[in-house]
């Protein structure tokens, strides 16, 4: 390349003068094009014209041949978001993805236990809980790939729902390569296992959504011990008969044979505190069953209620808490209204339908409970609806005793070192202080929670405590209304 020469007839190098030199480059760029045939342009107009429609044709054929590939050579399954199944499978993949996992959900911990309680009380500093996200996943189970794809419509609506916690919730599609689903099937069985495995220390509640269209897990609550929950041993025993040959499968068959509705139905009645709802929760733990919560109040129709319960598995708890805020008896529901109480919006008759109506479901145990017994529609606890009803009251003696030593058990880590024997001492002179059928458990547990590290404080001030809460106690009776045995 010849170097052009300055007026002043010094030769300037590039080097020496790169803006000359970059339009020295322009300038050749423009000749060489210029001296382009026509054809030639032509013919890249025609290439650049072609080459979308290619690019749409490649996409189409490719996905045609996908589609055709996956009727052909894949199997596979579908499972929708809400089912249990769904959260099963989720969970196995998420436990066995890679350590090195770099995708993230990342959320705002609201109202969830363990958060940090300093935390809860400021308004702007929450944690984030970071859970990992994913679209579609390759795995090997058994000598087979397995391919999972999360649907992406979906997605959108259970992330934004603040209570998801990144686990199923949008309907997934399993496939494997071959003729035959049963790869998949054993994967999914395999994925079931892991979840019971995982969750046969909790109980899982399940709530309906927000939207109130589907129920959701809410919930995941350690299994309480049915010894933890206080009150007479023997009806405990005999509650505890009746719910395990209820679910004996020749139950049901004798129910069956006897075209008898295969249902059972508890109401736990008595003061607030006294147990009702961990009473509930010890039972599915027992049983090994989830707890489904239905909230009446929160139920906009009577059809919405019937597709609720035609929902609900068959071997599992409803649990229908309070119901006495929700429907009393007909005659006082005048009253009730004058008061300012809720009114819900599905109809009692629309409950007593799904509970024993000819449509209702069978094999799952209904529990109710309530603090007001007396106000309650009789056609509502009728044999049929209502099987036994359980009165749990104020705590006796003995369950005083038990309770003093399972707060205080040389197992739970007390400061105190004592060992079992001292506490079984300090547990009857505990007892002593307290006089039958008079303080809810709650309220003895609130107390309780005082002195967890010092069981002689505990001993000490109970006297006292005792003094301060008759005192401030009411008159009032609770009516145990049934008459049925007192706890
Ligand atoms: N019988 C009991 N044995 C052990 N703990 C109990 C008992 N009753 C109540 N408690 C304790 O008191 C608290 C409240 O109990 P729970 O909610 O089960 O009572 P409830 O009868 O359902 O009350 P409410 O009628 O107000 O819903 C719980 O923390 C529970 O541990």
């Amino acid at each position: 390349m010849a170097h052009r020469i300055h007026a002043g007839g010094a030769a300037s190098y590039p080097l020496l003068d790169p803006w000359s030199h970059g339009i020295g480059v322009i300038r050749e760029v423009w000749s060489c094009w210029s001296e382009l045939d026509i054809t030639h342009i032509g013919s890249l107009v025609a290439i650049a014209g072609v080459v979308p429609t290619a690019w749409r044709f490649l996409q189409r054929t490719c996905t045609e041949t996908y589609g055709w590939i996956r009727r052909c050579f894949v199997a596979s399954v579908t499972i929708p978001g809400g089912d249990p199944l769904n959260r099963s499978v989720v969970q196995w993949i998420l436990s066995n993805r890679s350590r090195h996992y770099r995708s993230f959900t990342g959320r705002t911990e609201i109202g969830s236990a363990g958060v940090d309680r300093a935390a809860t009380l400021r308004k702007t500093r929450h944690a984030v809980r970071y859970s990992p996200h994913w679209d579609t996943k390759w795995l090997w189970y058994r000598g087979n790939a397995i391919h999972v794809v999360r649907a992406a419509g979906n997605c959108g609506v259970s992330m934004s729902d603040p209570s998801y916690d990144g686990i199923g919730g949008e309907e997934i599609t399993i496939s494997c390569f071959g003729w035959s689903a049963e790869p998949v099937k054993k994967f999914i069985e395999a994925c079931r296992e892991y979840a019971d495995r995982e969750t046969q220390f909790f109980v899982i509640i399940y709530a309906r959504d927000r939207y109130g269209l589907a129920w959701k897990p809410k919930a995941r609550k350690p299994i309480r011990l049915l010894e933890t929950v206080h009150f007479d041993n023997q009806l405990k025993q005999e509650l505890l008969a009746d719910i395990r040959n209820y679910l004996d499968p020749r139950t049901q068959r004798l129910y069956q044979s006897r075209s008898m509705p295969y249902r059972r139905g508890y109401l736990f009645y008595g003061p607030p505190g006294t147990g009702k709802s961990s009473l509930s929760l010890a039972i599915a733990g027992e049983f090994g069953l989830d707890l489904y919560e239905v909230k009446i109040p929160s139920v906009a129709t009577d059809t919405d209620l019937e597709q609720m319960f035609q929902e609900i598995p068959p071997r599992c708890v409803v649990l229908l808490e309070d119901i006495d805020a929700v429907w009393v008896d007909r005659s006082n529901v005048q009253k009730n209204d004058h008061e300012g109480n809720h009114v819900p919006n599905c109809t009692l008759s629309g409950l007593l339908n799904v509970l024993d109506g000819v449509g209702s479901q069978e094999g799952r145990i209904v529990i109710m409970t309530t603090n007001r017994p007396e106000d309650l529609d009789r056609a509502l606890v009728r044999p049929g609806r209502v099987d036994t009803k359980v009165y749990l009251g104020n705590i006796n003696r003995k369950s005083t005793e038990e309770m003093f030593l399972r707060m205080f058990s040389p197992d739970l880590g007390c400061s105190s070192q004592l060992n079992m024997d001292e506490i079984q001492e300090l547990a009857v002179e505990f007892a002593s202080h307290i006089p039958n059928d008079t303080f809810t458990p709650s309220s003895l547990q609130g107390f309780f929670q005082l002195y967890l590290n010092s069981p002689h404080d505990a001993v000490s001030n109970i006297g006292e405590w005792v003094k301060r809460e008759l005192s401030k106690q009411p008159d009032k009776e609770f009516e145990d209304v049934f008459n049925e045995r007192k706890i």
